[in-house]
C-alpha cells in the first residue's frame, strides 16, 4: 500500500517532515489521526525505522487500539511499537525498570474498584462512614491531593518503609488525612500503583536514574503525540525528557478542543511549543473532511463566541447535506420522544442504528432517553454507567487471575469466599489479625493455618490447593486457557449456572473472547502479568458492545470519534453549560466542549433543548450555545417561543453579571486593627482580613467570640 496515497498538501508535509520538532495545529476533522498513522507507516515503510523505536501517544486506549489496527494494515508489521496512552507507556517502562523504585515487576495497576476495596478496609479500621466522605469523593480528594496539594507524595511511597507510611496513617486525625495516608499505606502494601503513580514513578526514574533515562531516550527515536491540547504538566515533563536525545518530537492538537483544563490540562504547551522547542516547524491543517458545510458553519459560528482564542475557520471539503435541525421541547420526556421519532425516521430510510449517536453533557440525562427508547423498543447501548470491567463477575474472574499471579490481599478478599467456601466474616477477621501480627499476606495466613480448628469444616484447603496448582503452572500458558480452566476448577462458573445467571455467564464468555483477542493482537507481551496491568487501564469507551444499536455517551467520551448522525441533547442553561461553571474561562471550556460535540457529526446534526423545571423548581432556559448560533444556520422543527428566548437572554445576562461580580477581586475597605461600627452587631475590632474569602474577622464588643463578616456588610470606621 502506498503510504502517501490520498493525503492533502498539509498532511503530506506532516507525514514526510520526520526530523526535528514539528507542531501541527489542526481543526476538528481535518485528518490529524490519519496523518499520525500514515506518518508512522512512512517512518517504518519508507525510512526503515524499527516500530519498536517509535513512541506514539494517544489520548484513549480506544484510539491506541484503533491506531494499532491502522498501522498494522499500513505496515503489515505485527510489532507496532509503543502505541499507547501516557499511562500505558508508563506501564511498559515500569514493567522493565520498576526495580529502580524498589517495586517488583509484579506491581498491580489499580483501578477504581481496587481503590474502593482499599477505602473499605480503611473505613472499617478507622471507623469512618460514608457520611464522613463518600468513596467517590474520597477518590477525587486523593487525586486532587496527588496532583495539586501534595505532589511530592510519591517520594514517601518510594523512599519510606511500609512501617513508616503506616505510622503516618496511624497518626492521622482528620478523616481526609486518614483516608489519604491509609490509601498510600494500602497501595504500598500490595505494590499497587494508580494512574497518578504510574506517571510520577516513571518521571522519578527518568529524572533520578541517568542510565535508564538514556536507555529510553536512545530507544525512542521518534515521538509523536496526539491531542496535545489536553496535555498536563506531568505528561509534558515526561515527553520533554524522552525526546531529549534524538530531538524528534511531533505533536498534533486543536486549541479549540481543549476540554480537560479542570484536570490540569494546559493549552499553553501547544501554543508555546515553538518557543520551548526551537526551531519548530508549524503546519496548519484546516480542511475538514468529516462534516457537511451546514454542520461546520454551526461549529464555526459557535466557537467564534470564545474571546480567548486564536482565530481560525474550518473549511468544508464535503458537499452540502441537510440543515442542522433543532427542537425546543417542553420537557425532557418530550425531548427524548422527539429524538426517538427522528431516529425512527432515519432508520426507516435505511440508516443503521449504529451510525447514530446521542451525546449529552452529563450521565444523568440518560434516564428519560432510556425510558423512551425502551418503550419505543429502540436498541441502544450506553457508553457510560456500569462499565464492562466493573461488573461483578468480570472483577471476580480477573481477581482469580490476579490471585494466582500475585496472591495479593485485594484479590483474596474478593474471591476467597466466592463461591462459598465457608470463609465468612469471623474467619476473615482471624486471618486479618494473624496477617497483621505476622506481617504476611492474608493468603499466607490462610496457608499457615489450614490445620487450625477454625478452618476444619471449610473448603480452605481446596482453595489453597487451587491457587498453588495454578500459580505453579500458569507461566508459558496462554492467558485465555488459564482463565477458562480457572473459572471451571474454582467452581465459579458452576455457581453462576446454579444461580441461573445467564447474563453473567455471557459476560464471562465475552471476557474470554477479549483475552483471546488480546493474545492474538499483541505479540510478545501476552503473559498473564502483562495482561493484568493492561486490563486495569481500560475504561468505559474501550469496551462498549457491538451490534446495530444507537450509541449514547457523554461528550467527553465522544472526543476523537465521529458518527454519521449526531443528536446533541439537553442544550439548556444549567445542563450545558453546566451549572458548575463559575468563571469566564470555564464557560469558554464549556463552549469548546459543545464545539467538540458538534464537530463529531458527519452527515446531519440535531440539537435539542427541554424547557420546564429544574430539580429545585427554578425555570429551565434554552442554552446560550443554542441562542448564540445564527438562526439562519438552523432549521427549527420546534421553534423556541419568542418570550422564552427573551427570558433566556435576560437570565443569561444576569448570570454573566453575577459571575463577573463573584470573580472580581475583592477589595477590603478596612485593615487589621481598625475599629468599626456594625449597624446591628455594634462596635468591634477587625482581627484579620481574608481577601480570598472577601471577609473580615471581627471581635464585637458585645459578643464573646469573633465572627466572619463579609466585605459587603455595611461598616463604618470609628476612631
Ligand atoms: N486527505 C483526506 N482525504 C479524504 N478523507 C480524509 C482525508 N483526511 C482525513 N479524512 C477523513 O476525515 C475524517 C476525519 O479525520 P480524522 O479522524 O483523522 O480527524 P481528526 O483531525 O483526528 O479529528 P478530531 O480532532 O475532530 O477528532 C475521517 O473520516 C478521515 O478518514
Amino acid at each position: 500500500m502506498d503510504t502517501l496515497a490520498g493525503l492533502n498538501k498539509a498532511q503530506l508535509e506532516a507525514v514526510t517532515e520526520t526530523e526535528g520538532f514539528v507542531r501541527v495545529l489542526a481543526g476538528a476533522g481535518s485528518g490529524k489521526t490519519r496523518a499520525l498513522s500514515q506518518r508512522f507507516a512512512y517512518l517504518v515503510n519508507e525510512i526503515g525505522i524499527m516500530p519498536g523505536n517509535i513512541l506514539c501517544v494517544t489520548f484513549t486506549n480506544k484510539s491506541a487500539t484503533e491506531m494499532r489496527k491502522r498501522i498494522h494494515l499500513l505496515t503489515g508489521d505485527n510489532d507496532t511499537g509503543y502505541i499507547n496512552t501516557f499511562h500505558g507507556f508508563c506501564v511498559s517502562v515500569l514493567q522493565e525498570d520498576s526495580h529502580a523504585v524498589q517495586y517488583p515487576k509484579s506491581f498491580l495497576v489499580l483501578d477504581n474498584s481496587d481503590i474502593d476495596a482499599m477505602l473499605k478496609i480503611i473505613y472499617e479500621e478507622r471507623h469512618l462512614s460514608l457520611r464522613d466522605m463518600t468513596f467517590a469523593k474520597a477518590r477525587d480528594m486523593i487525586e486532587m491531593r496527588k496532583i495539586f496539594t501534595e505532589p511530592e507524595y510519591y517520594e514517601d511511597m518510594i523512599a519510606m518503609s511500609l512501617d513508616g507510611i503506616k505510622a503516618k496513617y496511624e497518626r492521622a486525625v482528620e478523616p481526609a488525612d486518614i483516608i489519604f495516608y491509609g490509601y498510600l499505606y494500602q497501595e504500598k502494601k500490595c505494590f499497587g500503583l494508580d494512574y497518578n503513580d504510574l506517571i510520577k514513578f516513571t518521571l522519578y526514574i527518568f529524572e533520578q536514574k541517568e542510565e535508564l533515562r538514556l536507555k529510553w531516550q536512545k530507544r525512542l527515536e521518534y515521538i509523536m503525540i496526539d491531542e496535545f491540547q489536553d496535555i498536563d504538566e506531568l505528561q509534558y515533563r515526561l515527553m520533554k525528557i524522552l525526546c531529549g536525545y534524538h530531538k524528534n518530537l511531533f505533536v498534533v492538537g486543536d486549541p479549540d478542543q481543549t476540554i480537560y483544563t479542570w484536570r490540569g490540562a494546559n493549552i499553553r504547551y501547544l501554543l508555546d511549543f515553538d518557543q520551548n522547542f526551537p526551531p519548530t516547524k508549524t503546519i496548519y491543517m484546516m480542511e475538514n473532511y468529516r462534516s457537511t458545510p451546514e454542520i461546520l458553519a454551526v461549529a464555526n459560528d459557535l466557537i467564534a463566541h470564545n474571546r480567548n482564542r486564536i482565530e481560525k475557520n474550518l473549511c468544508a471539503i464535503l458537499p452540502h447535506g441537510g440543515n442542522v435541525l433543532c427542537a425546543s421541547n417542553d420537557s425532557p420526556e418530550q425531548e427524548a420522544k422527539w429524538i426517538a421519532q427522528e431516529i425512527a425516521k432515519l432508520h426507516e430510510k435505511g440508516v443503521p442504528y449504529r451510525q447514530i449517536a446521542v451525546l449529552y453533557r452529563a450521565h444523568y440525562l440518560t434516564r428519560s432517553l432510556e425510558e423512551v427508547f425502551l418503550q419505543a423498543e429502540l436498541p441502544y447501548t450506553l457508553y457510560s454507567g456500569v462499565h464492562f470491567f466493573d461488573r461483578r463477575e468480570i472483577k471476580d474472574a480477573l481477581s482469580y487471575l490476579r490471585m494466582i499471579a500475585y496472591r495479593d490481599d485485594l484479590s483474596f478478599l474478593r474471591i476467597a469466599n466466592v463461591p462459598k467456601r465457608n470463609l465468612g466474616e469471623r474467619r476473615m477477621a482471624f486471618l486479618q489479625e494473624y496477617a497483621a501480627q505476622n506481617g504476611c499476606s492474608l493468603y499466607e495466613a490462610l496457608k499457615k493455618n489450614l490445620d487450625h480448628e477454625l478452618f476444619k469444616r471449610t473448603k480452605a484447603g481446596a482453595f489453597v490447593g487451587l491457587v498453588e496448582e495454578f500459580s505453579a503452572s500458569f507461566s508459558g500458558r496462554p492467558v485465555s486457557e488459564v482463565l477458562a480452566a480457572l473459572l471451571d476448577a474454582s467452581g465459579y462458573e458452576a455457581m453462576l449456572r446454579t444461580e441461573g445467571s445467564q447474563e453473567r455467564l455471557d459476560n464471562l464468555a465475552e471476557l474470554k473472547q477479549a483475552v483471546y483477542e488480546y493474545e492474538t493482537s499483541c505479540g510478545e507481551e501476552a503473559m498473564l502479568e502483562d495482561y493484568l496491568s493492561r486490563v486495569a487501564l481500560l475504561t468505559n469507551s474501550d469496551t462498549a458492545e457491538q451490534g446495530d444499536k444507537v450509541k449514547l455517551m457523554t461528550v467527553h467520551a465522544a472526543k476523537g470519534l465521529e458518527f454519521p448522525y449526531v443528536f446533541l441533547c439537553g442544550l439548556n442553561e444549567g445542563i450545558f453549560p453546566s451549572r458548575k461553571t463559575r468563571t469566564q474561562p470555564a464557560m469558554e471550556e464549556e463552549r469548546r466542549l459543545a464545539f467538540v460535540a458538534v464537530t463529531r457529526a458527519q452527515k446531519r446534526l440535531y440539537l435539542s433543548a427541554a424547557s420546564g423545571l429544574n430539580f429545585d423548581a427554578s425555570l429551565r432556559y434554552p442554552s446560550r450555545f443554542l441562542l448564540e448560533i445564527d438562526d439562519k444556520l438552523l432549521e427549527y422543527a420546534r421553534p423556541i417561543a419568542e418570550h422564552t428566548r427573551q427570558d433566556a437572554r435576560d437570565y443569561i445576562r444576569d448570570m454573566d453579571r453575577r459571575m463577573a461580580q463573584a470573580n472580581a477581586p475583592k477589595q477590603a475597605a478596612f485593615a487589621k486593627g481598625d475599629k468599626v461600627l456594625h449597624r446591628i452587631m455594634g462596635e468591634g475590632e477587625i482581627l484579620a482580613v481574608n481577601a480570598d474569602k472577601g471577609a473580615y474577622l471581627i471581635k464585637f464588643a458585645d459578643i464573646d467570640t469573633p465572627r466572619e463578616i463579609s466585605f459587603k456588610a455595611k461598616l463604618e470606621k470609628i476612631s
